[in-house]
């Protein structure tokens, strides 16, 4: 499997050569050359896979540079239940992501926040650590991953890459955004190979850092600079399993269409979800969750794109979500306007020079309902209402994006045709956003008992203007 830039760089690596290079030479992101398509006879066949077992057939379609048996291995060591061992009680252990329903057959919570790190991005992040040691031990390399987070993904990257060899991680965060128990998660880490830099602004100033850093190519060569967002395919390749795993959780047969409701920010997920739609998985429609920072929302009910500038970026209660400059945007607008790199690039030029663009009177757009999308919002009275309605209603304590979530589907399900499952991502667990559960329930959320006392231990962080000078400086002390 080749790949290509949404920018239109003209080279056409493998696999394992975008895992370690991140973003593509021009600025675009990497999406395959084509979208690998699944048969009906594929879709029979992997109803009864495990994770690991499904997760290998189909990354397969898209990692054809790593032996299969190596692949196999990898995807064996990743998905255990042993890692994915925080279900909700009384849930099955052994399945690693199961569906919870709420209301029978009808709306469900696809649990994939059952990792190390209470969130969804661990069942890809535990992959990407196996995939970095692997390539790195066979190509006798070491990288340097450069990483932004809103509360998440930097937890989710640097337990799965603490003790990897060849492996160090400067993860950017925003100074003062997240949870207490987030910071708790990537701060009290001791270990040598991970720094945490926490930036006075927010998370799209971190990403806008990692990107410039990225886009120094001379730099990026020298200091083995890599990517661990979902700027990087591999996490949206990992994530797609989701997608299929939760079809196969939520339906009888493989006649039968599903729908998904996912609380976005930097469109990585849901851009799985629409990769594995145009792979040929039966999704009925795309649900589109934000909360009060509300672009994409706008976006697919209007056509116009318009990126907020930071000061207008409101700090939430779902704060793993407070973006407003969503990177994997960009993979879903290539499909969008045909492939033509040329109408991206032009596209994002608008974007980097901070303005919106409008694509409401275009044939592209027209064609949005090809897609699948739908989109709602949510703000924090919506998340209070909708954790308590799901408490009091089905026992079922949901954190604050999974309840932006809710909300969403709610709001949506009606447009569904009849007999349509609807899943929502459950994309974190309660105990890390307890101020919001008690505010909302006024108890304590559930705390896994190995994460009991995190807030107390003693941490380790940075705190710097969001300077892209200054973060370099701080890489090039660390690395030599
Ligand atoms: C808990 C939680 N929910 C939702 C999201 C949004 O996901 P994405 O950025 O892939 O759209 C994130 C961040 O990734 C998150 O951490
Ligand atoms: N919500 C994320 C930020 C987006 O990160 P990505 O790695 O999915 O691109 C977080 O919680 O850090």
């Amino acid at each position: 499997m080749k790949y290509l830039s949404t920018r239109g760089h003209a080279g056409r690596p493998e696999f394992c050569d975008i895992l370690l290079g991140g973003l593509a030479p021009d600025g675009g992101l990497y999406l395959p050359e084509t979208y690998p398509q699944v048969s009906r006879a594929e879709l029979d066949a992997w109803r009864q896979l495990s994770y690991a077992e499904l997760a290998f057939e189909i990354l397969s379609k898209f990692i054809t540079d790593i032996p299969p048996a190596d692949l196999k291995a990898i995807c064996d060591k990743t998905y255990t239940a042993a890692v994915y061992c925080h279900a909700r009680p009384g849930d099955d252990t052994a399945e690693i992501t199961p569906v919870h329903w709420l209301e029978d057959r009808k709306l469900g919570l696809l649990e994939l926040s059952n990792g190390p790190t209470l969130a969804f991005k661990d069942m890809a992040m535990q992959l990407l650590g196996n995939l970095f040691e692997y390539v790195l031990d066979k190509r006798g390399q070491s990288i340097n991953i450069l990483g932004a987070t809103s509360g998440d993904t930097g937890s989710a990257a640097e337990y799965a890459m603490r003790g990897k060899h060849g492996v160090r991680v400067f993860m950017l965060s925003p100074h003062g955004k997240m949870s207490a128990f987030q910071r708790a998660q990537m701060y009290s880490l001791q270990d040598d190979n991970i720094y945490n830099i926490a930036v006075t602004g927010m998370f799209d100033d971190a990403q806008d850092i990692v990107k410039a850093v990225s886009n120094d190519a001379a730099f990026k060569a020298q200091h083995k600079i890599g990517a661990v967002n979902s700027i990087n395919w591999a996490r949206v390749a990992a994530q797609i399993v989701y997608y299929f795993k939760g079809y196969f959780g939520a339906t009888e047969s493989n006649d039968q269409q599903v729908a998904f409701c996912v609380p976005s920010g930097n469109f990585g997920n849901i851009c799985a979800g629409h990769i594995a739609r145009m792979m040929g998985l039966p999704v009925a429609k795309l649900i589109l969750a934000t909360n009060e920072n509300d672009v994409l929302d706008e976006f697919f009910r209007s056509g116009v794109y318009r990126p907020r500038k930071t000061a207008e970026t409101h700090v939430t209660s779902s704060p793993s979500m407070d973006i407003s400059k969503a990177s994997n945007f960009e993979r879903f607008v290539f499909d969008l306007v045909g492939r033509d790199p040329q109408k991206v690039a032009a596209l994002w030029a608008e974007v980097d020079a901070g303005r919106a663009f409008d694509l409401s009177a275009s044939a592209d757009f027209a064609r949005i309902g090809d897609f699948g999308f739908v989109s709602g919002a949510s703000s924090h009275a919506d998340r209070l209402a909708t954790i308590r309605k799901v408490f009091e209603q089905y026992g079922v304590m949901i954190d604050t994006h999974t309840a932006d979530g809710v909300k969403v589907a709610w709001e949506r399900a009606a447009e569904l045709p009849a007999g349509v499952p609807l899943l929502v991502l459950e994309t974190a667990l309660p105990v890390k956003f307890a101020e919001t559960i008690r505010e909302a329930l006024g108890r304590e959320p559930e705390r896994p008992a190995d994460l009991e006392g995190i807030e107390r231990l003693p941490q380790r962080v940075e705190v710097m203007a969001p300077d892209v000078e200054a973060v370099k400086r701080f890489i090039v002390e660390r690395v030599g």
